[in-house]
């Protein structure tokens, strides 16, 4: 068995199976092991039923004995309880309608049950609790591993086929022996044996900041090596003439002092004679279109090209109209490349562009995956909106060496994390607004408030505005009861928005579907879009003035603040509603936090306070796995020893041993895939 053999080499998943991990992203055994547990069940931390005290939120194991309920109490209500003991005593478990739990639950078997503990004369009582089966007891110490799921795929399922491989001891050790000793660092394969089936509590943490350790050395170094090639790369210094001044002073708006700055940074970088490598950050609606459109101009005037990627087709429109507006009465030739583009057009783009009769190309990733050959790019701009990572950054980079580079984003990244992302890159941020912006006033509403919400929806539609209605992707493993937003859709249309025009938006329906209903909302056709994320990056209809966020709870506070981003972008008071269907106190603190902030800076930081990294990155929906198992703040101790680690490693790279220098180029690349000489 090696870390390249096929999953289904393993007992018990054939080609069906599969294809059911493939679904994971595990193809292979290497996949597999590197399919970290996304919690733990902590075994050997249960209680005994007579131990635990009232309003506890406890754990047990216990022997289900009998049933002792099972009935309707009410119209609305049914009950089943089962009369359940461990070695201290018996107790009782209830729940409420669930009456199909009678047959889920064996008489006999023992579970893992956990909940809220009151007491009834005495004895132990608990209400909805959770539990599990304990079939797998003792197997695993006591520290039971759970991963992130989907559909038709069990966690015993991966526990199982992780059995079989985990003791073969299949990685070769990657980190430097120096550093192993230096920092006590469990071995690579001991420490991927105890983040699936930890030993105890402390080799579980061990292994965990080993294998932190490791992710954070290795993207660090690749970020140095990056950016040192980048560094070193010596263009042909841009020109700065009157022009391009005359051109920021005729814009049908003026600069804020924020973007100004900007400016100021990016025209210094490109008549350096040094390739510009920077990341621009900037709040939702601080204006970065602007900044992008300046820098491409000012790469005409030199005669050279330049091009924009943007996550989505949608977008990419939206640019196309605004650039041409404002480039095209100045003799500069804009095109737009995208996957639904018409075979006849591509090839006469791609002739234009390689010819160098087209000035501009706007595009999504078709840009990167398309050979698309320039006559002379200068530019190649990024709104990256963090759905890009380091990997297809560099593919297109990889292509086009010597053209400056500007990444821009809008999720506000505090600067710690930035520099972990980021490294590679120079960072500006636009820190001002643009003037006249009101407010956008947010609350958090419940159930019992949504038929007024919707009324005040109405009534902004009939004062002339427009609005937003956003729902959360249903993934498979998700709960039902999450609203769709077609189910909303339908129900509205027949309901409160009766008498409204109101559309449909989301990712599966057809770029030319989903072009249609944009084009129709920007136009004001349409009053009411019930869409899905789709509508999350970057769209600019200055007219929307309410967004309502049913399951707010679903999102990341800095996904809320892009959604919320989609109003105020005019003088027209703007409303955000978030429809909260939690009850969780931490859902509603979080709801608080966007309540009280319009200011993206504050908000990431929060996000990062009460959700981890992971989410904050949108590392999720976007399915890059750029860290995989560091988490912020709670990972930056480590971040700082593993970045000055690599930093030492990359400055003295001459004085290691030839072997010690290829085994770090062979995983300081590992999940980036871009074709750049390390350590040379
Ligand atoms: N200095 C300015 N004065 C007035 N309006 C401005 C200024 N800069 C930009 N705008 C306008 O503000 C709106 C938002 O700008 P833009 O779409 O560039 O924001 P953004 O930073 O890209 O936001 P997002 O992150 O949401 O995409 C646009 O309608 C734009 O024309």
């Amino acid at each position: 068995m090696k870390l390249e053999s096929k999953i289904t080499a393993l007992k018990g998943i054939g080609e069906k199976r599969g294809k059911k991990f493939a679904e994971l992203e595990i193809e292979n055994i290497g996949d597999l092991l590197n399919y970290y547990p996304r919690d733990y069940e902590d075994q050997s931390n249960f209680k005994l039923l007579y131990e635990a005290d009232i309003e506890e939120k406890a754990t047990f194991i216990v022997k289900v004995l009998s049933v002792l309920e099972d009935r309707r109490i009410k119209r609305n209500l049914s009950i089943t309880s089962f009369l359940i003991e461990d070695n201290s005593g018996t107790g009782k478990m209830s729940f409420f309608n669930m009456r199909y739990i009678k047959n889920q639950i064996k008489i006999g078997e023992a579970y893992l049950i956990s909940g809220k503990v009151t007491k009834f004369k005495g004895q132990v009582q608990l209400t909805n609790p959770s539990f599990k089966i304990l079939s797998e007891k003792n197997k695993f110490g006591k520290i039971y591993p759970i991963y992130p799921l989907k559909k038709d795929i069990s966690n015993n399922e991966i526990i199982k086929a992780v059995e079989q491989v985990v003791d073969l001891k299949l990685f070769e050790e990657n980190l430097p022996a120096q550093l192993i000793r230096k920092y006590d660092l469990m071995d690579k394969n001991e420490s991927i044996k105890n983040i699936h089936i930890p030993k105890n509590k402390r080799s579980l943490i061990k292994a965990r900041q080993r294998l932190v350790f490791e992710e954070l050395f290795f993207f660090q170094l690749t970020l140095f090596t990056l950016r040192n090639k980048d560094i070193e790369m010596e263009v042909k210094p841009y020109k700065l003439e009157s022009e391009i001044y005359n051109f920021i002073n005729n814009l049908s708006f003026k600069l804020t002092s924020g973007q100004s700055k900007v400016v100021e940074e990016i025209f210094k970088d490109m008549t350096s004679g040094k390739r510009m490598n920077r990341l621009l950050q900037g709040d939702v609606g601080s204006g970065k279109t602007i900044i992008a459109i300046v820098a491409m101009y000012l790469t005409f005037l030199n005669g050279f090209q330049s091009t924009i990627m943007v996550p989505t087709e949608i977008l990419a429109r939206q640019h196309l109209e605004n650039f041409r507006n404002i480039l095209e009465p100045l003799g500069v030739k804009v095109e737009l490349l995208v996957g639904s583009t018409s075979v006849k057009n591509k090839n006469r783009i791609l002739t234009g562009i390689y010819n160098g009769e087209i000035d501009i190309l706007i595009g999504t990733h078709a840009l990167i995956e398309e050979n698309v050959e320039f006559h002379n790019l200068g530019l190649n701009v990024t709104d990256e909106q963090h759905r890009f990572g380091v990997r297809q950054r560099q593919s297109l980079n990889v292509k086009e060496k010597s053209a400056h580079t500007l990444v821009m984003t809008a999720t506000p990244i505090p600067r710690t994390l930035a520099l972990v992302l980021y490294g590679d890159l120079d960072i500006s941020t636009i820190d001002t607004m643009p003037p006249n912006r009101q407010k956008i006033d947010t609350i958090a509403i419940n159930e019992t408030m949504l038929d007024r919400a919707l009324v005040f929806i109405k009534n902004e539609v009939k004062k002339g505005r427009q609005a937003y209605v956003i729902c959360p992707l249903i993934e498979e493993s998700e709960h039902f009861e999450l609203d769709s937003a077609t189910e909303v859709y339908e129900y509205l249309k027949e309901n409160q928005f009766s008498d409204l025009n109101i559309a449909l938006l989301h990712g599966k329906m057809s770029n030319d579907e989903k072009n249609e209903v944009m084009e129709k909302y920007s136009e004001g056709e349409i009053d009411v879009i019930v869409s899905t994320t789709v509508v999350e990056v970057g769209v600019n209809v200055p007219n929307a003035t309410v967004i309502l966020i049913y399951n707010a709870e679903r999102f990341g506070l800095a996904q809320l603040h892009q959604l919320r981003g989609r109003v105020g972008r005019s003088s027209h008071k703007s409303y955000c509603i978030l429809y909260n269907t939690s009850q969780s106190k931490i859902s509603w603190e979080r709801m608080k936090v966007m309540t009280d902030s319009t200011d993206g800076f504050y908000i990431a930081n929060k996000d990062l306070e009460l959700r981890g990294s992971g989410d904050i990155l949108g590392v999720k929906q976007s399915g890059i796995n750029t860290l995989k198992i560091s988490q912020f703040p709670r990972d930056l101790n480590i971040l700082k020893y593993a970045q000055s680690e690599a930093q030492n490693i990359f400055k003295n790279k001459d004085s290691l041993e030839e072997e010690e220098k290829l085994k770090l180029k062979k995983h300081i690349l590992g999940n980036l895939k871009i074709d750049v000489s390390i350590l040379n």
